[in-house]
């Protein structure tokens, strides 16, 4: 019998990756990544006012390339004809908006360079004034519909996107139809979607950023929207009332998608989800272990049997949902809202000679200053690493908070700022970094300790993404700081693993994703241990951790280390 291949396809934050895998066990037969150019230009972006858009042509041309990428790297002659399904995870909350057709509004002529037609970011923090007003507005109302959200709505989700963008901008607020995320605009894509009203909403996206759930038999009704501002009057109408979980599918390849990518119209598109949901499936996610898909952001992830769960809602996280993750078991999700972009914030910092002075230096050709910039960008922070895990450590040692993003979990507030205390003439760039680095960790030790505090226990953590697998100095700390082991996952591209996992599912090939997960997952490479002479220093660090966070946070006085 020939075999059977799928296609998983992982849409991050600054790249889309695709996979082609061996249904039968998971084996990675080829890959390719593809970096947004538009997004790299840094187009469309204004990092100072948190606004960051994405271009549905990024996307586009991204899932063509690496597609299309990984069949030819692949060497297997009729694999166009083998290929079974392709399933698509992206980031989210990343809503944009489409007319009646299901079409972007940027992808038309006369939206084309307007950023408010364009997906809108996860990380796009432009709402934060609508997600309080959603907030307010919900405190007042009889039913609590952030009940399944953590009690609190976030500017980083689906509504409070809307309304900002429908109260900026005029002309995009009359050519809006409906308001779509990512993953459930790319399968409609892929499958020839011609009706906005057609969308398979994903009940992932759905049920952790649009408020929809089984109890309020689908969304909030309009009253509620239009009582928050009338510009959303009508908006629920013409959304959807049903969800479908990612073992389903959404369709086949249509004609047009199959000829472009080399794959035939038998082929299953499955129902798309949120990149760590099918990241956490990749990853060989188990009931209680905190599964931590650790790249810019993270988001930390956790399933738990229905049954045992009952009625209890976790305060402050970013929601649980029945069949989130799994279907049939409750999936959470919690995470921070900058992790790996924490790094990323210091290393443009440190190089802003190289990219400011290097030009100057009329001496040096074009080739040495390009030379010189990429080996400063690959090395830095490999370098600061090595140096940060040599320094001593003391109480009073350089010590930050890490919100530079505002905080997703515990208790969403997306207006907060970061901070770095005990700085003197001695702190060098490494120690910063420490700082830094050690500030991520204390933010994941808050989120284990809601959990736990909410009754929910925390049997372990699984580590997954692109910090987990490159920085062995921050997953020892991280170790350290949670007194926990951390258990790295081996496959380098979990999350597309994942998305084809749940591919070779809605084809069929797997009656359950779990065992899809079974037979295609590839284990774990390693644990990090707590180590026994770290655990009472980084214990003492993160009371003041939070002392500092809560200075930050209320203005209230610190307390001082003689
Ligand atoms: N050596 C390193 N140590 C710590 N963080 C790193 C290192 N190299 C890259 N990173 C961080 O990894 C993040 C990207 O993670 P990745 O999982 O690849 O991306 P995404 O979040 O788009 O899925 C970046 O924010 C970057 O700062
Ligand atoms: O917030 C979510 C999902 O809810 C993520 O999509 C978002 O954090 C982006 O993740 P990455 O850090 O780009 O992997």
């Amino acid at each position: 019998m020939s075999k059977s291949y799928v296609i998983g396809v992982d849409y991050g934050s600054d790249s889309v990756r695709s996979v082609l895998v061996d249904a039968s066990c998971g084996a990675e037969i080829a890959s390719s990544v593809f970096y947004y150019p538009r997004w790299k230009r840094g187009e469309f972006c204004n990092a100072a006012r948190s606004q960051f858009r994405q271009h549905p042509l990024d996307y586009i041309e991204g899932l063509e390339a690496t597609v299309k990428d990984c069949l030819q790297k692949s060497g297997i002659q009729n694999i166009g004809e083998l290929v079974k399904a392709i399933s698509v995870d992206t980031t989210g909350s990343t809503p944009v908006a489409v007319n009646e057709a299901g079409v972007p509004l940027a992808l038309l002529p006369e939206f084309k360079d307007n950023p408010n037609a364009m997906f809108i970011l996860w990380k796009d923090h432009t709402a934060v004034k609508e997600a309080k007003e959603i907030n307010r507005y919900t405190q007042g109302n009889a039913v609590n519909y952030l009940k399944y959200v953590g009690g609190i709505y976030s500017s980083e989700w689906f509504w409070a996107k809307l309304l900002h963008t429908v109260r900026v901008d005029p002309q995009v607020r009359q050519a809006t139809f409906s308001w779509v995320e990512h993953c459930d605009y790319i399968p409609f894509l892929l499958t020839g979607g011609k009706q906005a009203s057609a969308i398979k909403r994903s009940v992932c996206a759905a049920g952790h950023k649009s408020l929809w759930a089984a109890e309020f038999a689908g969304l909030p009704p309009n009253d509620f929207f239009a009582g928050i501002d009338p510009l959303l009057d009508g908006f629920v109408d013409r959304l959807f009332s049903q969800t479908y979980t990612s073992d389903m599918p959404a369709g086949k390849l249509c004609p047009e998608w199959a000829e472009r990518l080399g794959l035939s119209t038998s082929v299953v598109v499955g129902v798309g989800a949120f990149d760590c949901h099918m990241g956490a499936v990749g990853g060989q996610i188990e009931p209680y272990y905190l599964s931590k898909v650790m790249g810019t952001s993270t988001c930390d992830m956790l399933v738990a049997p229905k049954e045992e769960l009952a009625d209890v809602l976790v305060k402050g996280i970013c929601g649980q949902v029945d069949g989130s993750i799994i279907p049939g078991m409750i999936g959470m999700e919690a995470g921070q809202s900058a992790f790996g972009d924490a790094y990323a914030w210091l290393k443009q910092l440190l190089l802003w000679p190289a990219y400011n002075l290097l030009p100057e230096l009329e001496d040096l050709s074009d080739t040495v200053r390009e030379n010189i910039l990429t080996a400063m960008e690959e090395k830095l922070l490999l370098r600061l690493s090595e140096k940060a895990a040599a320094l001593p450590l003391t109480v009073d040692s350089e010590l930050a908070v890490d919100w530079l993003n505002g905080r997703r979990t515990p208790d969403a507030d997306q207006s907060l700022k970061a901070a770095i205390m005990g700085l003197q003439l001695g702190t060098d760039a490494p120690a910063v970094f420490r700082a830094i680095a050690e500030a991520t960790c204390f933010g994941a030790k808050a989120i284990v300790e809601r959990f736990v505090d909410q009754g929910i226990p925390i049997k372990g953590l699984i580590g997954l993404g692109g910090v987990a697998k490159k920085s062995p100095f921050i997953m020892q700390m991280m170790a350290n700081v949670m007194n926990m082991p951390i258990r790295i996952h081996k496959s380098e591209q979990t999350c597309a693993l994942g998305a084809a996992m749940f591919a070779a599912t809605a084809a069929g090939l797997y009656d359950r994703v779990e065992d899809a997960m079974q037979a295609m997952g590839q284990g774990f490479e390693c644990t990090y241990e707590p180590q026994q002479e770290w655990l009472s220093i980084y214990a003492e660090r993160y009371e003041k951790y939070k002392a500092l966070g809560a200075f930050v946070e209320h203005r209230v006085s610190m307390p001082v280390t003689v």
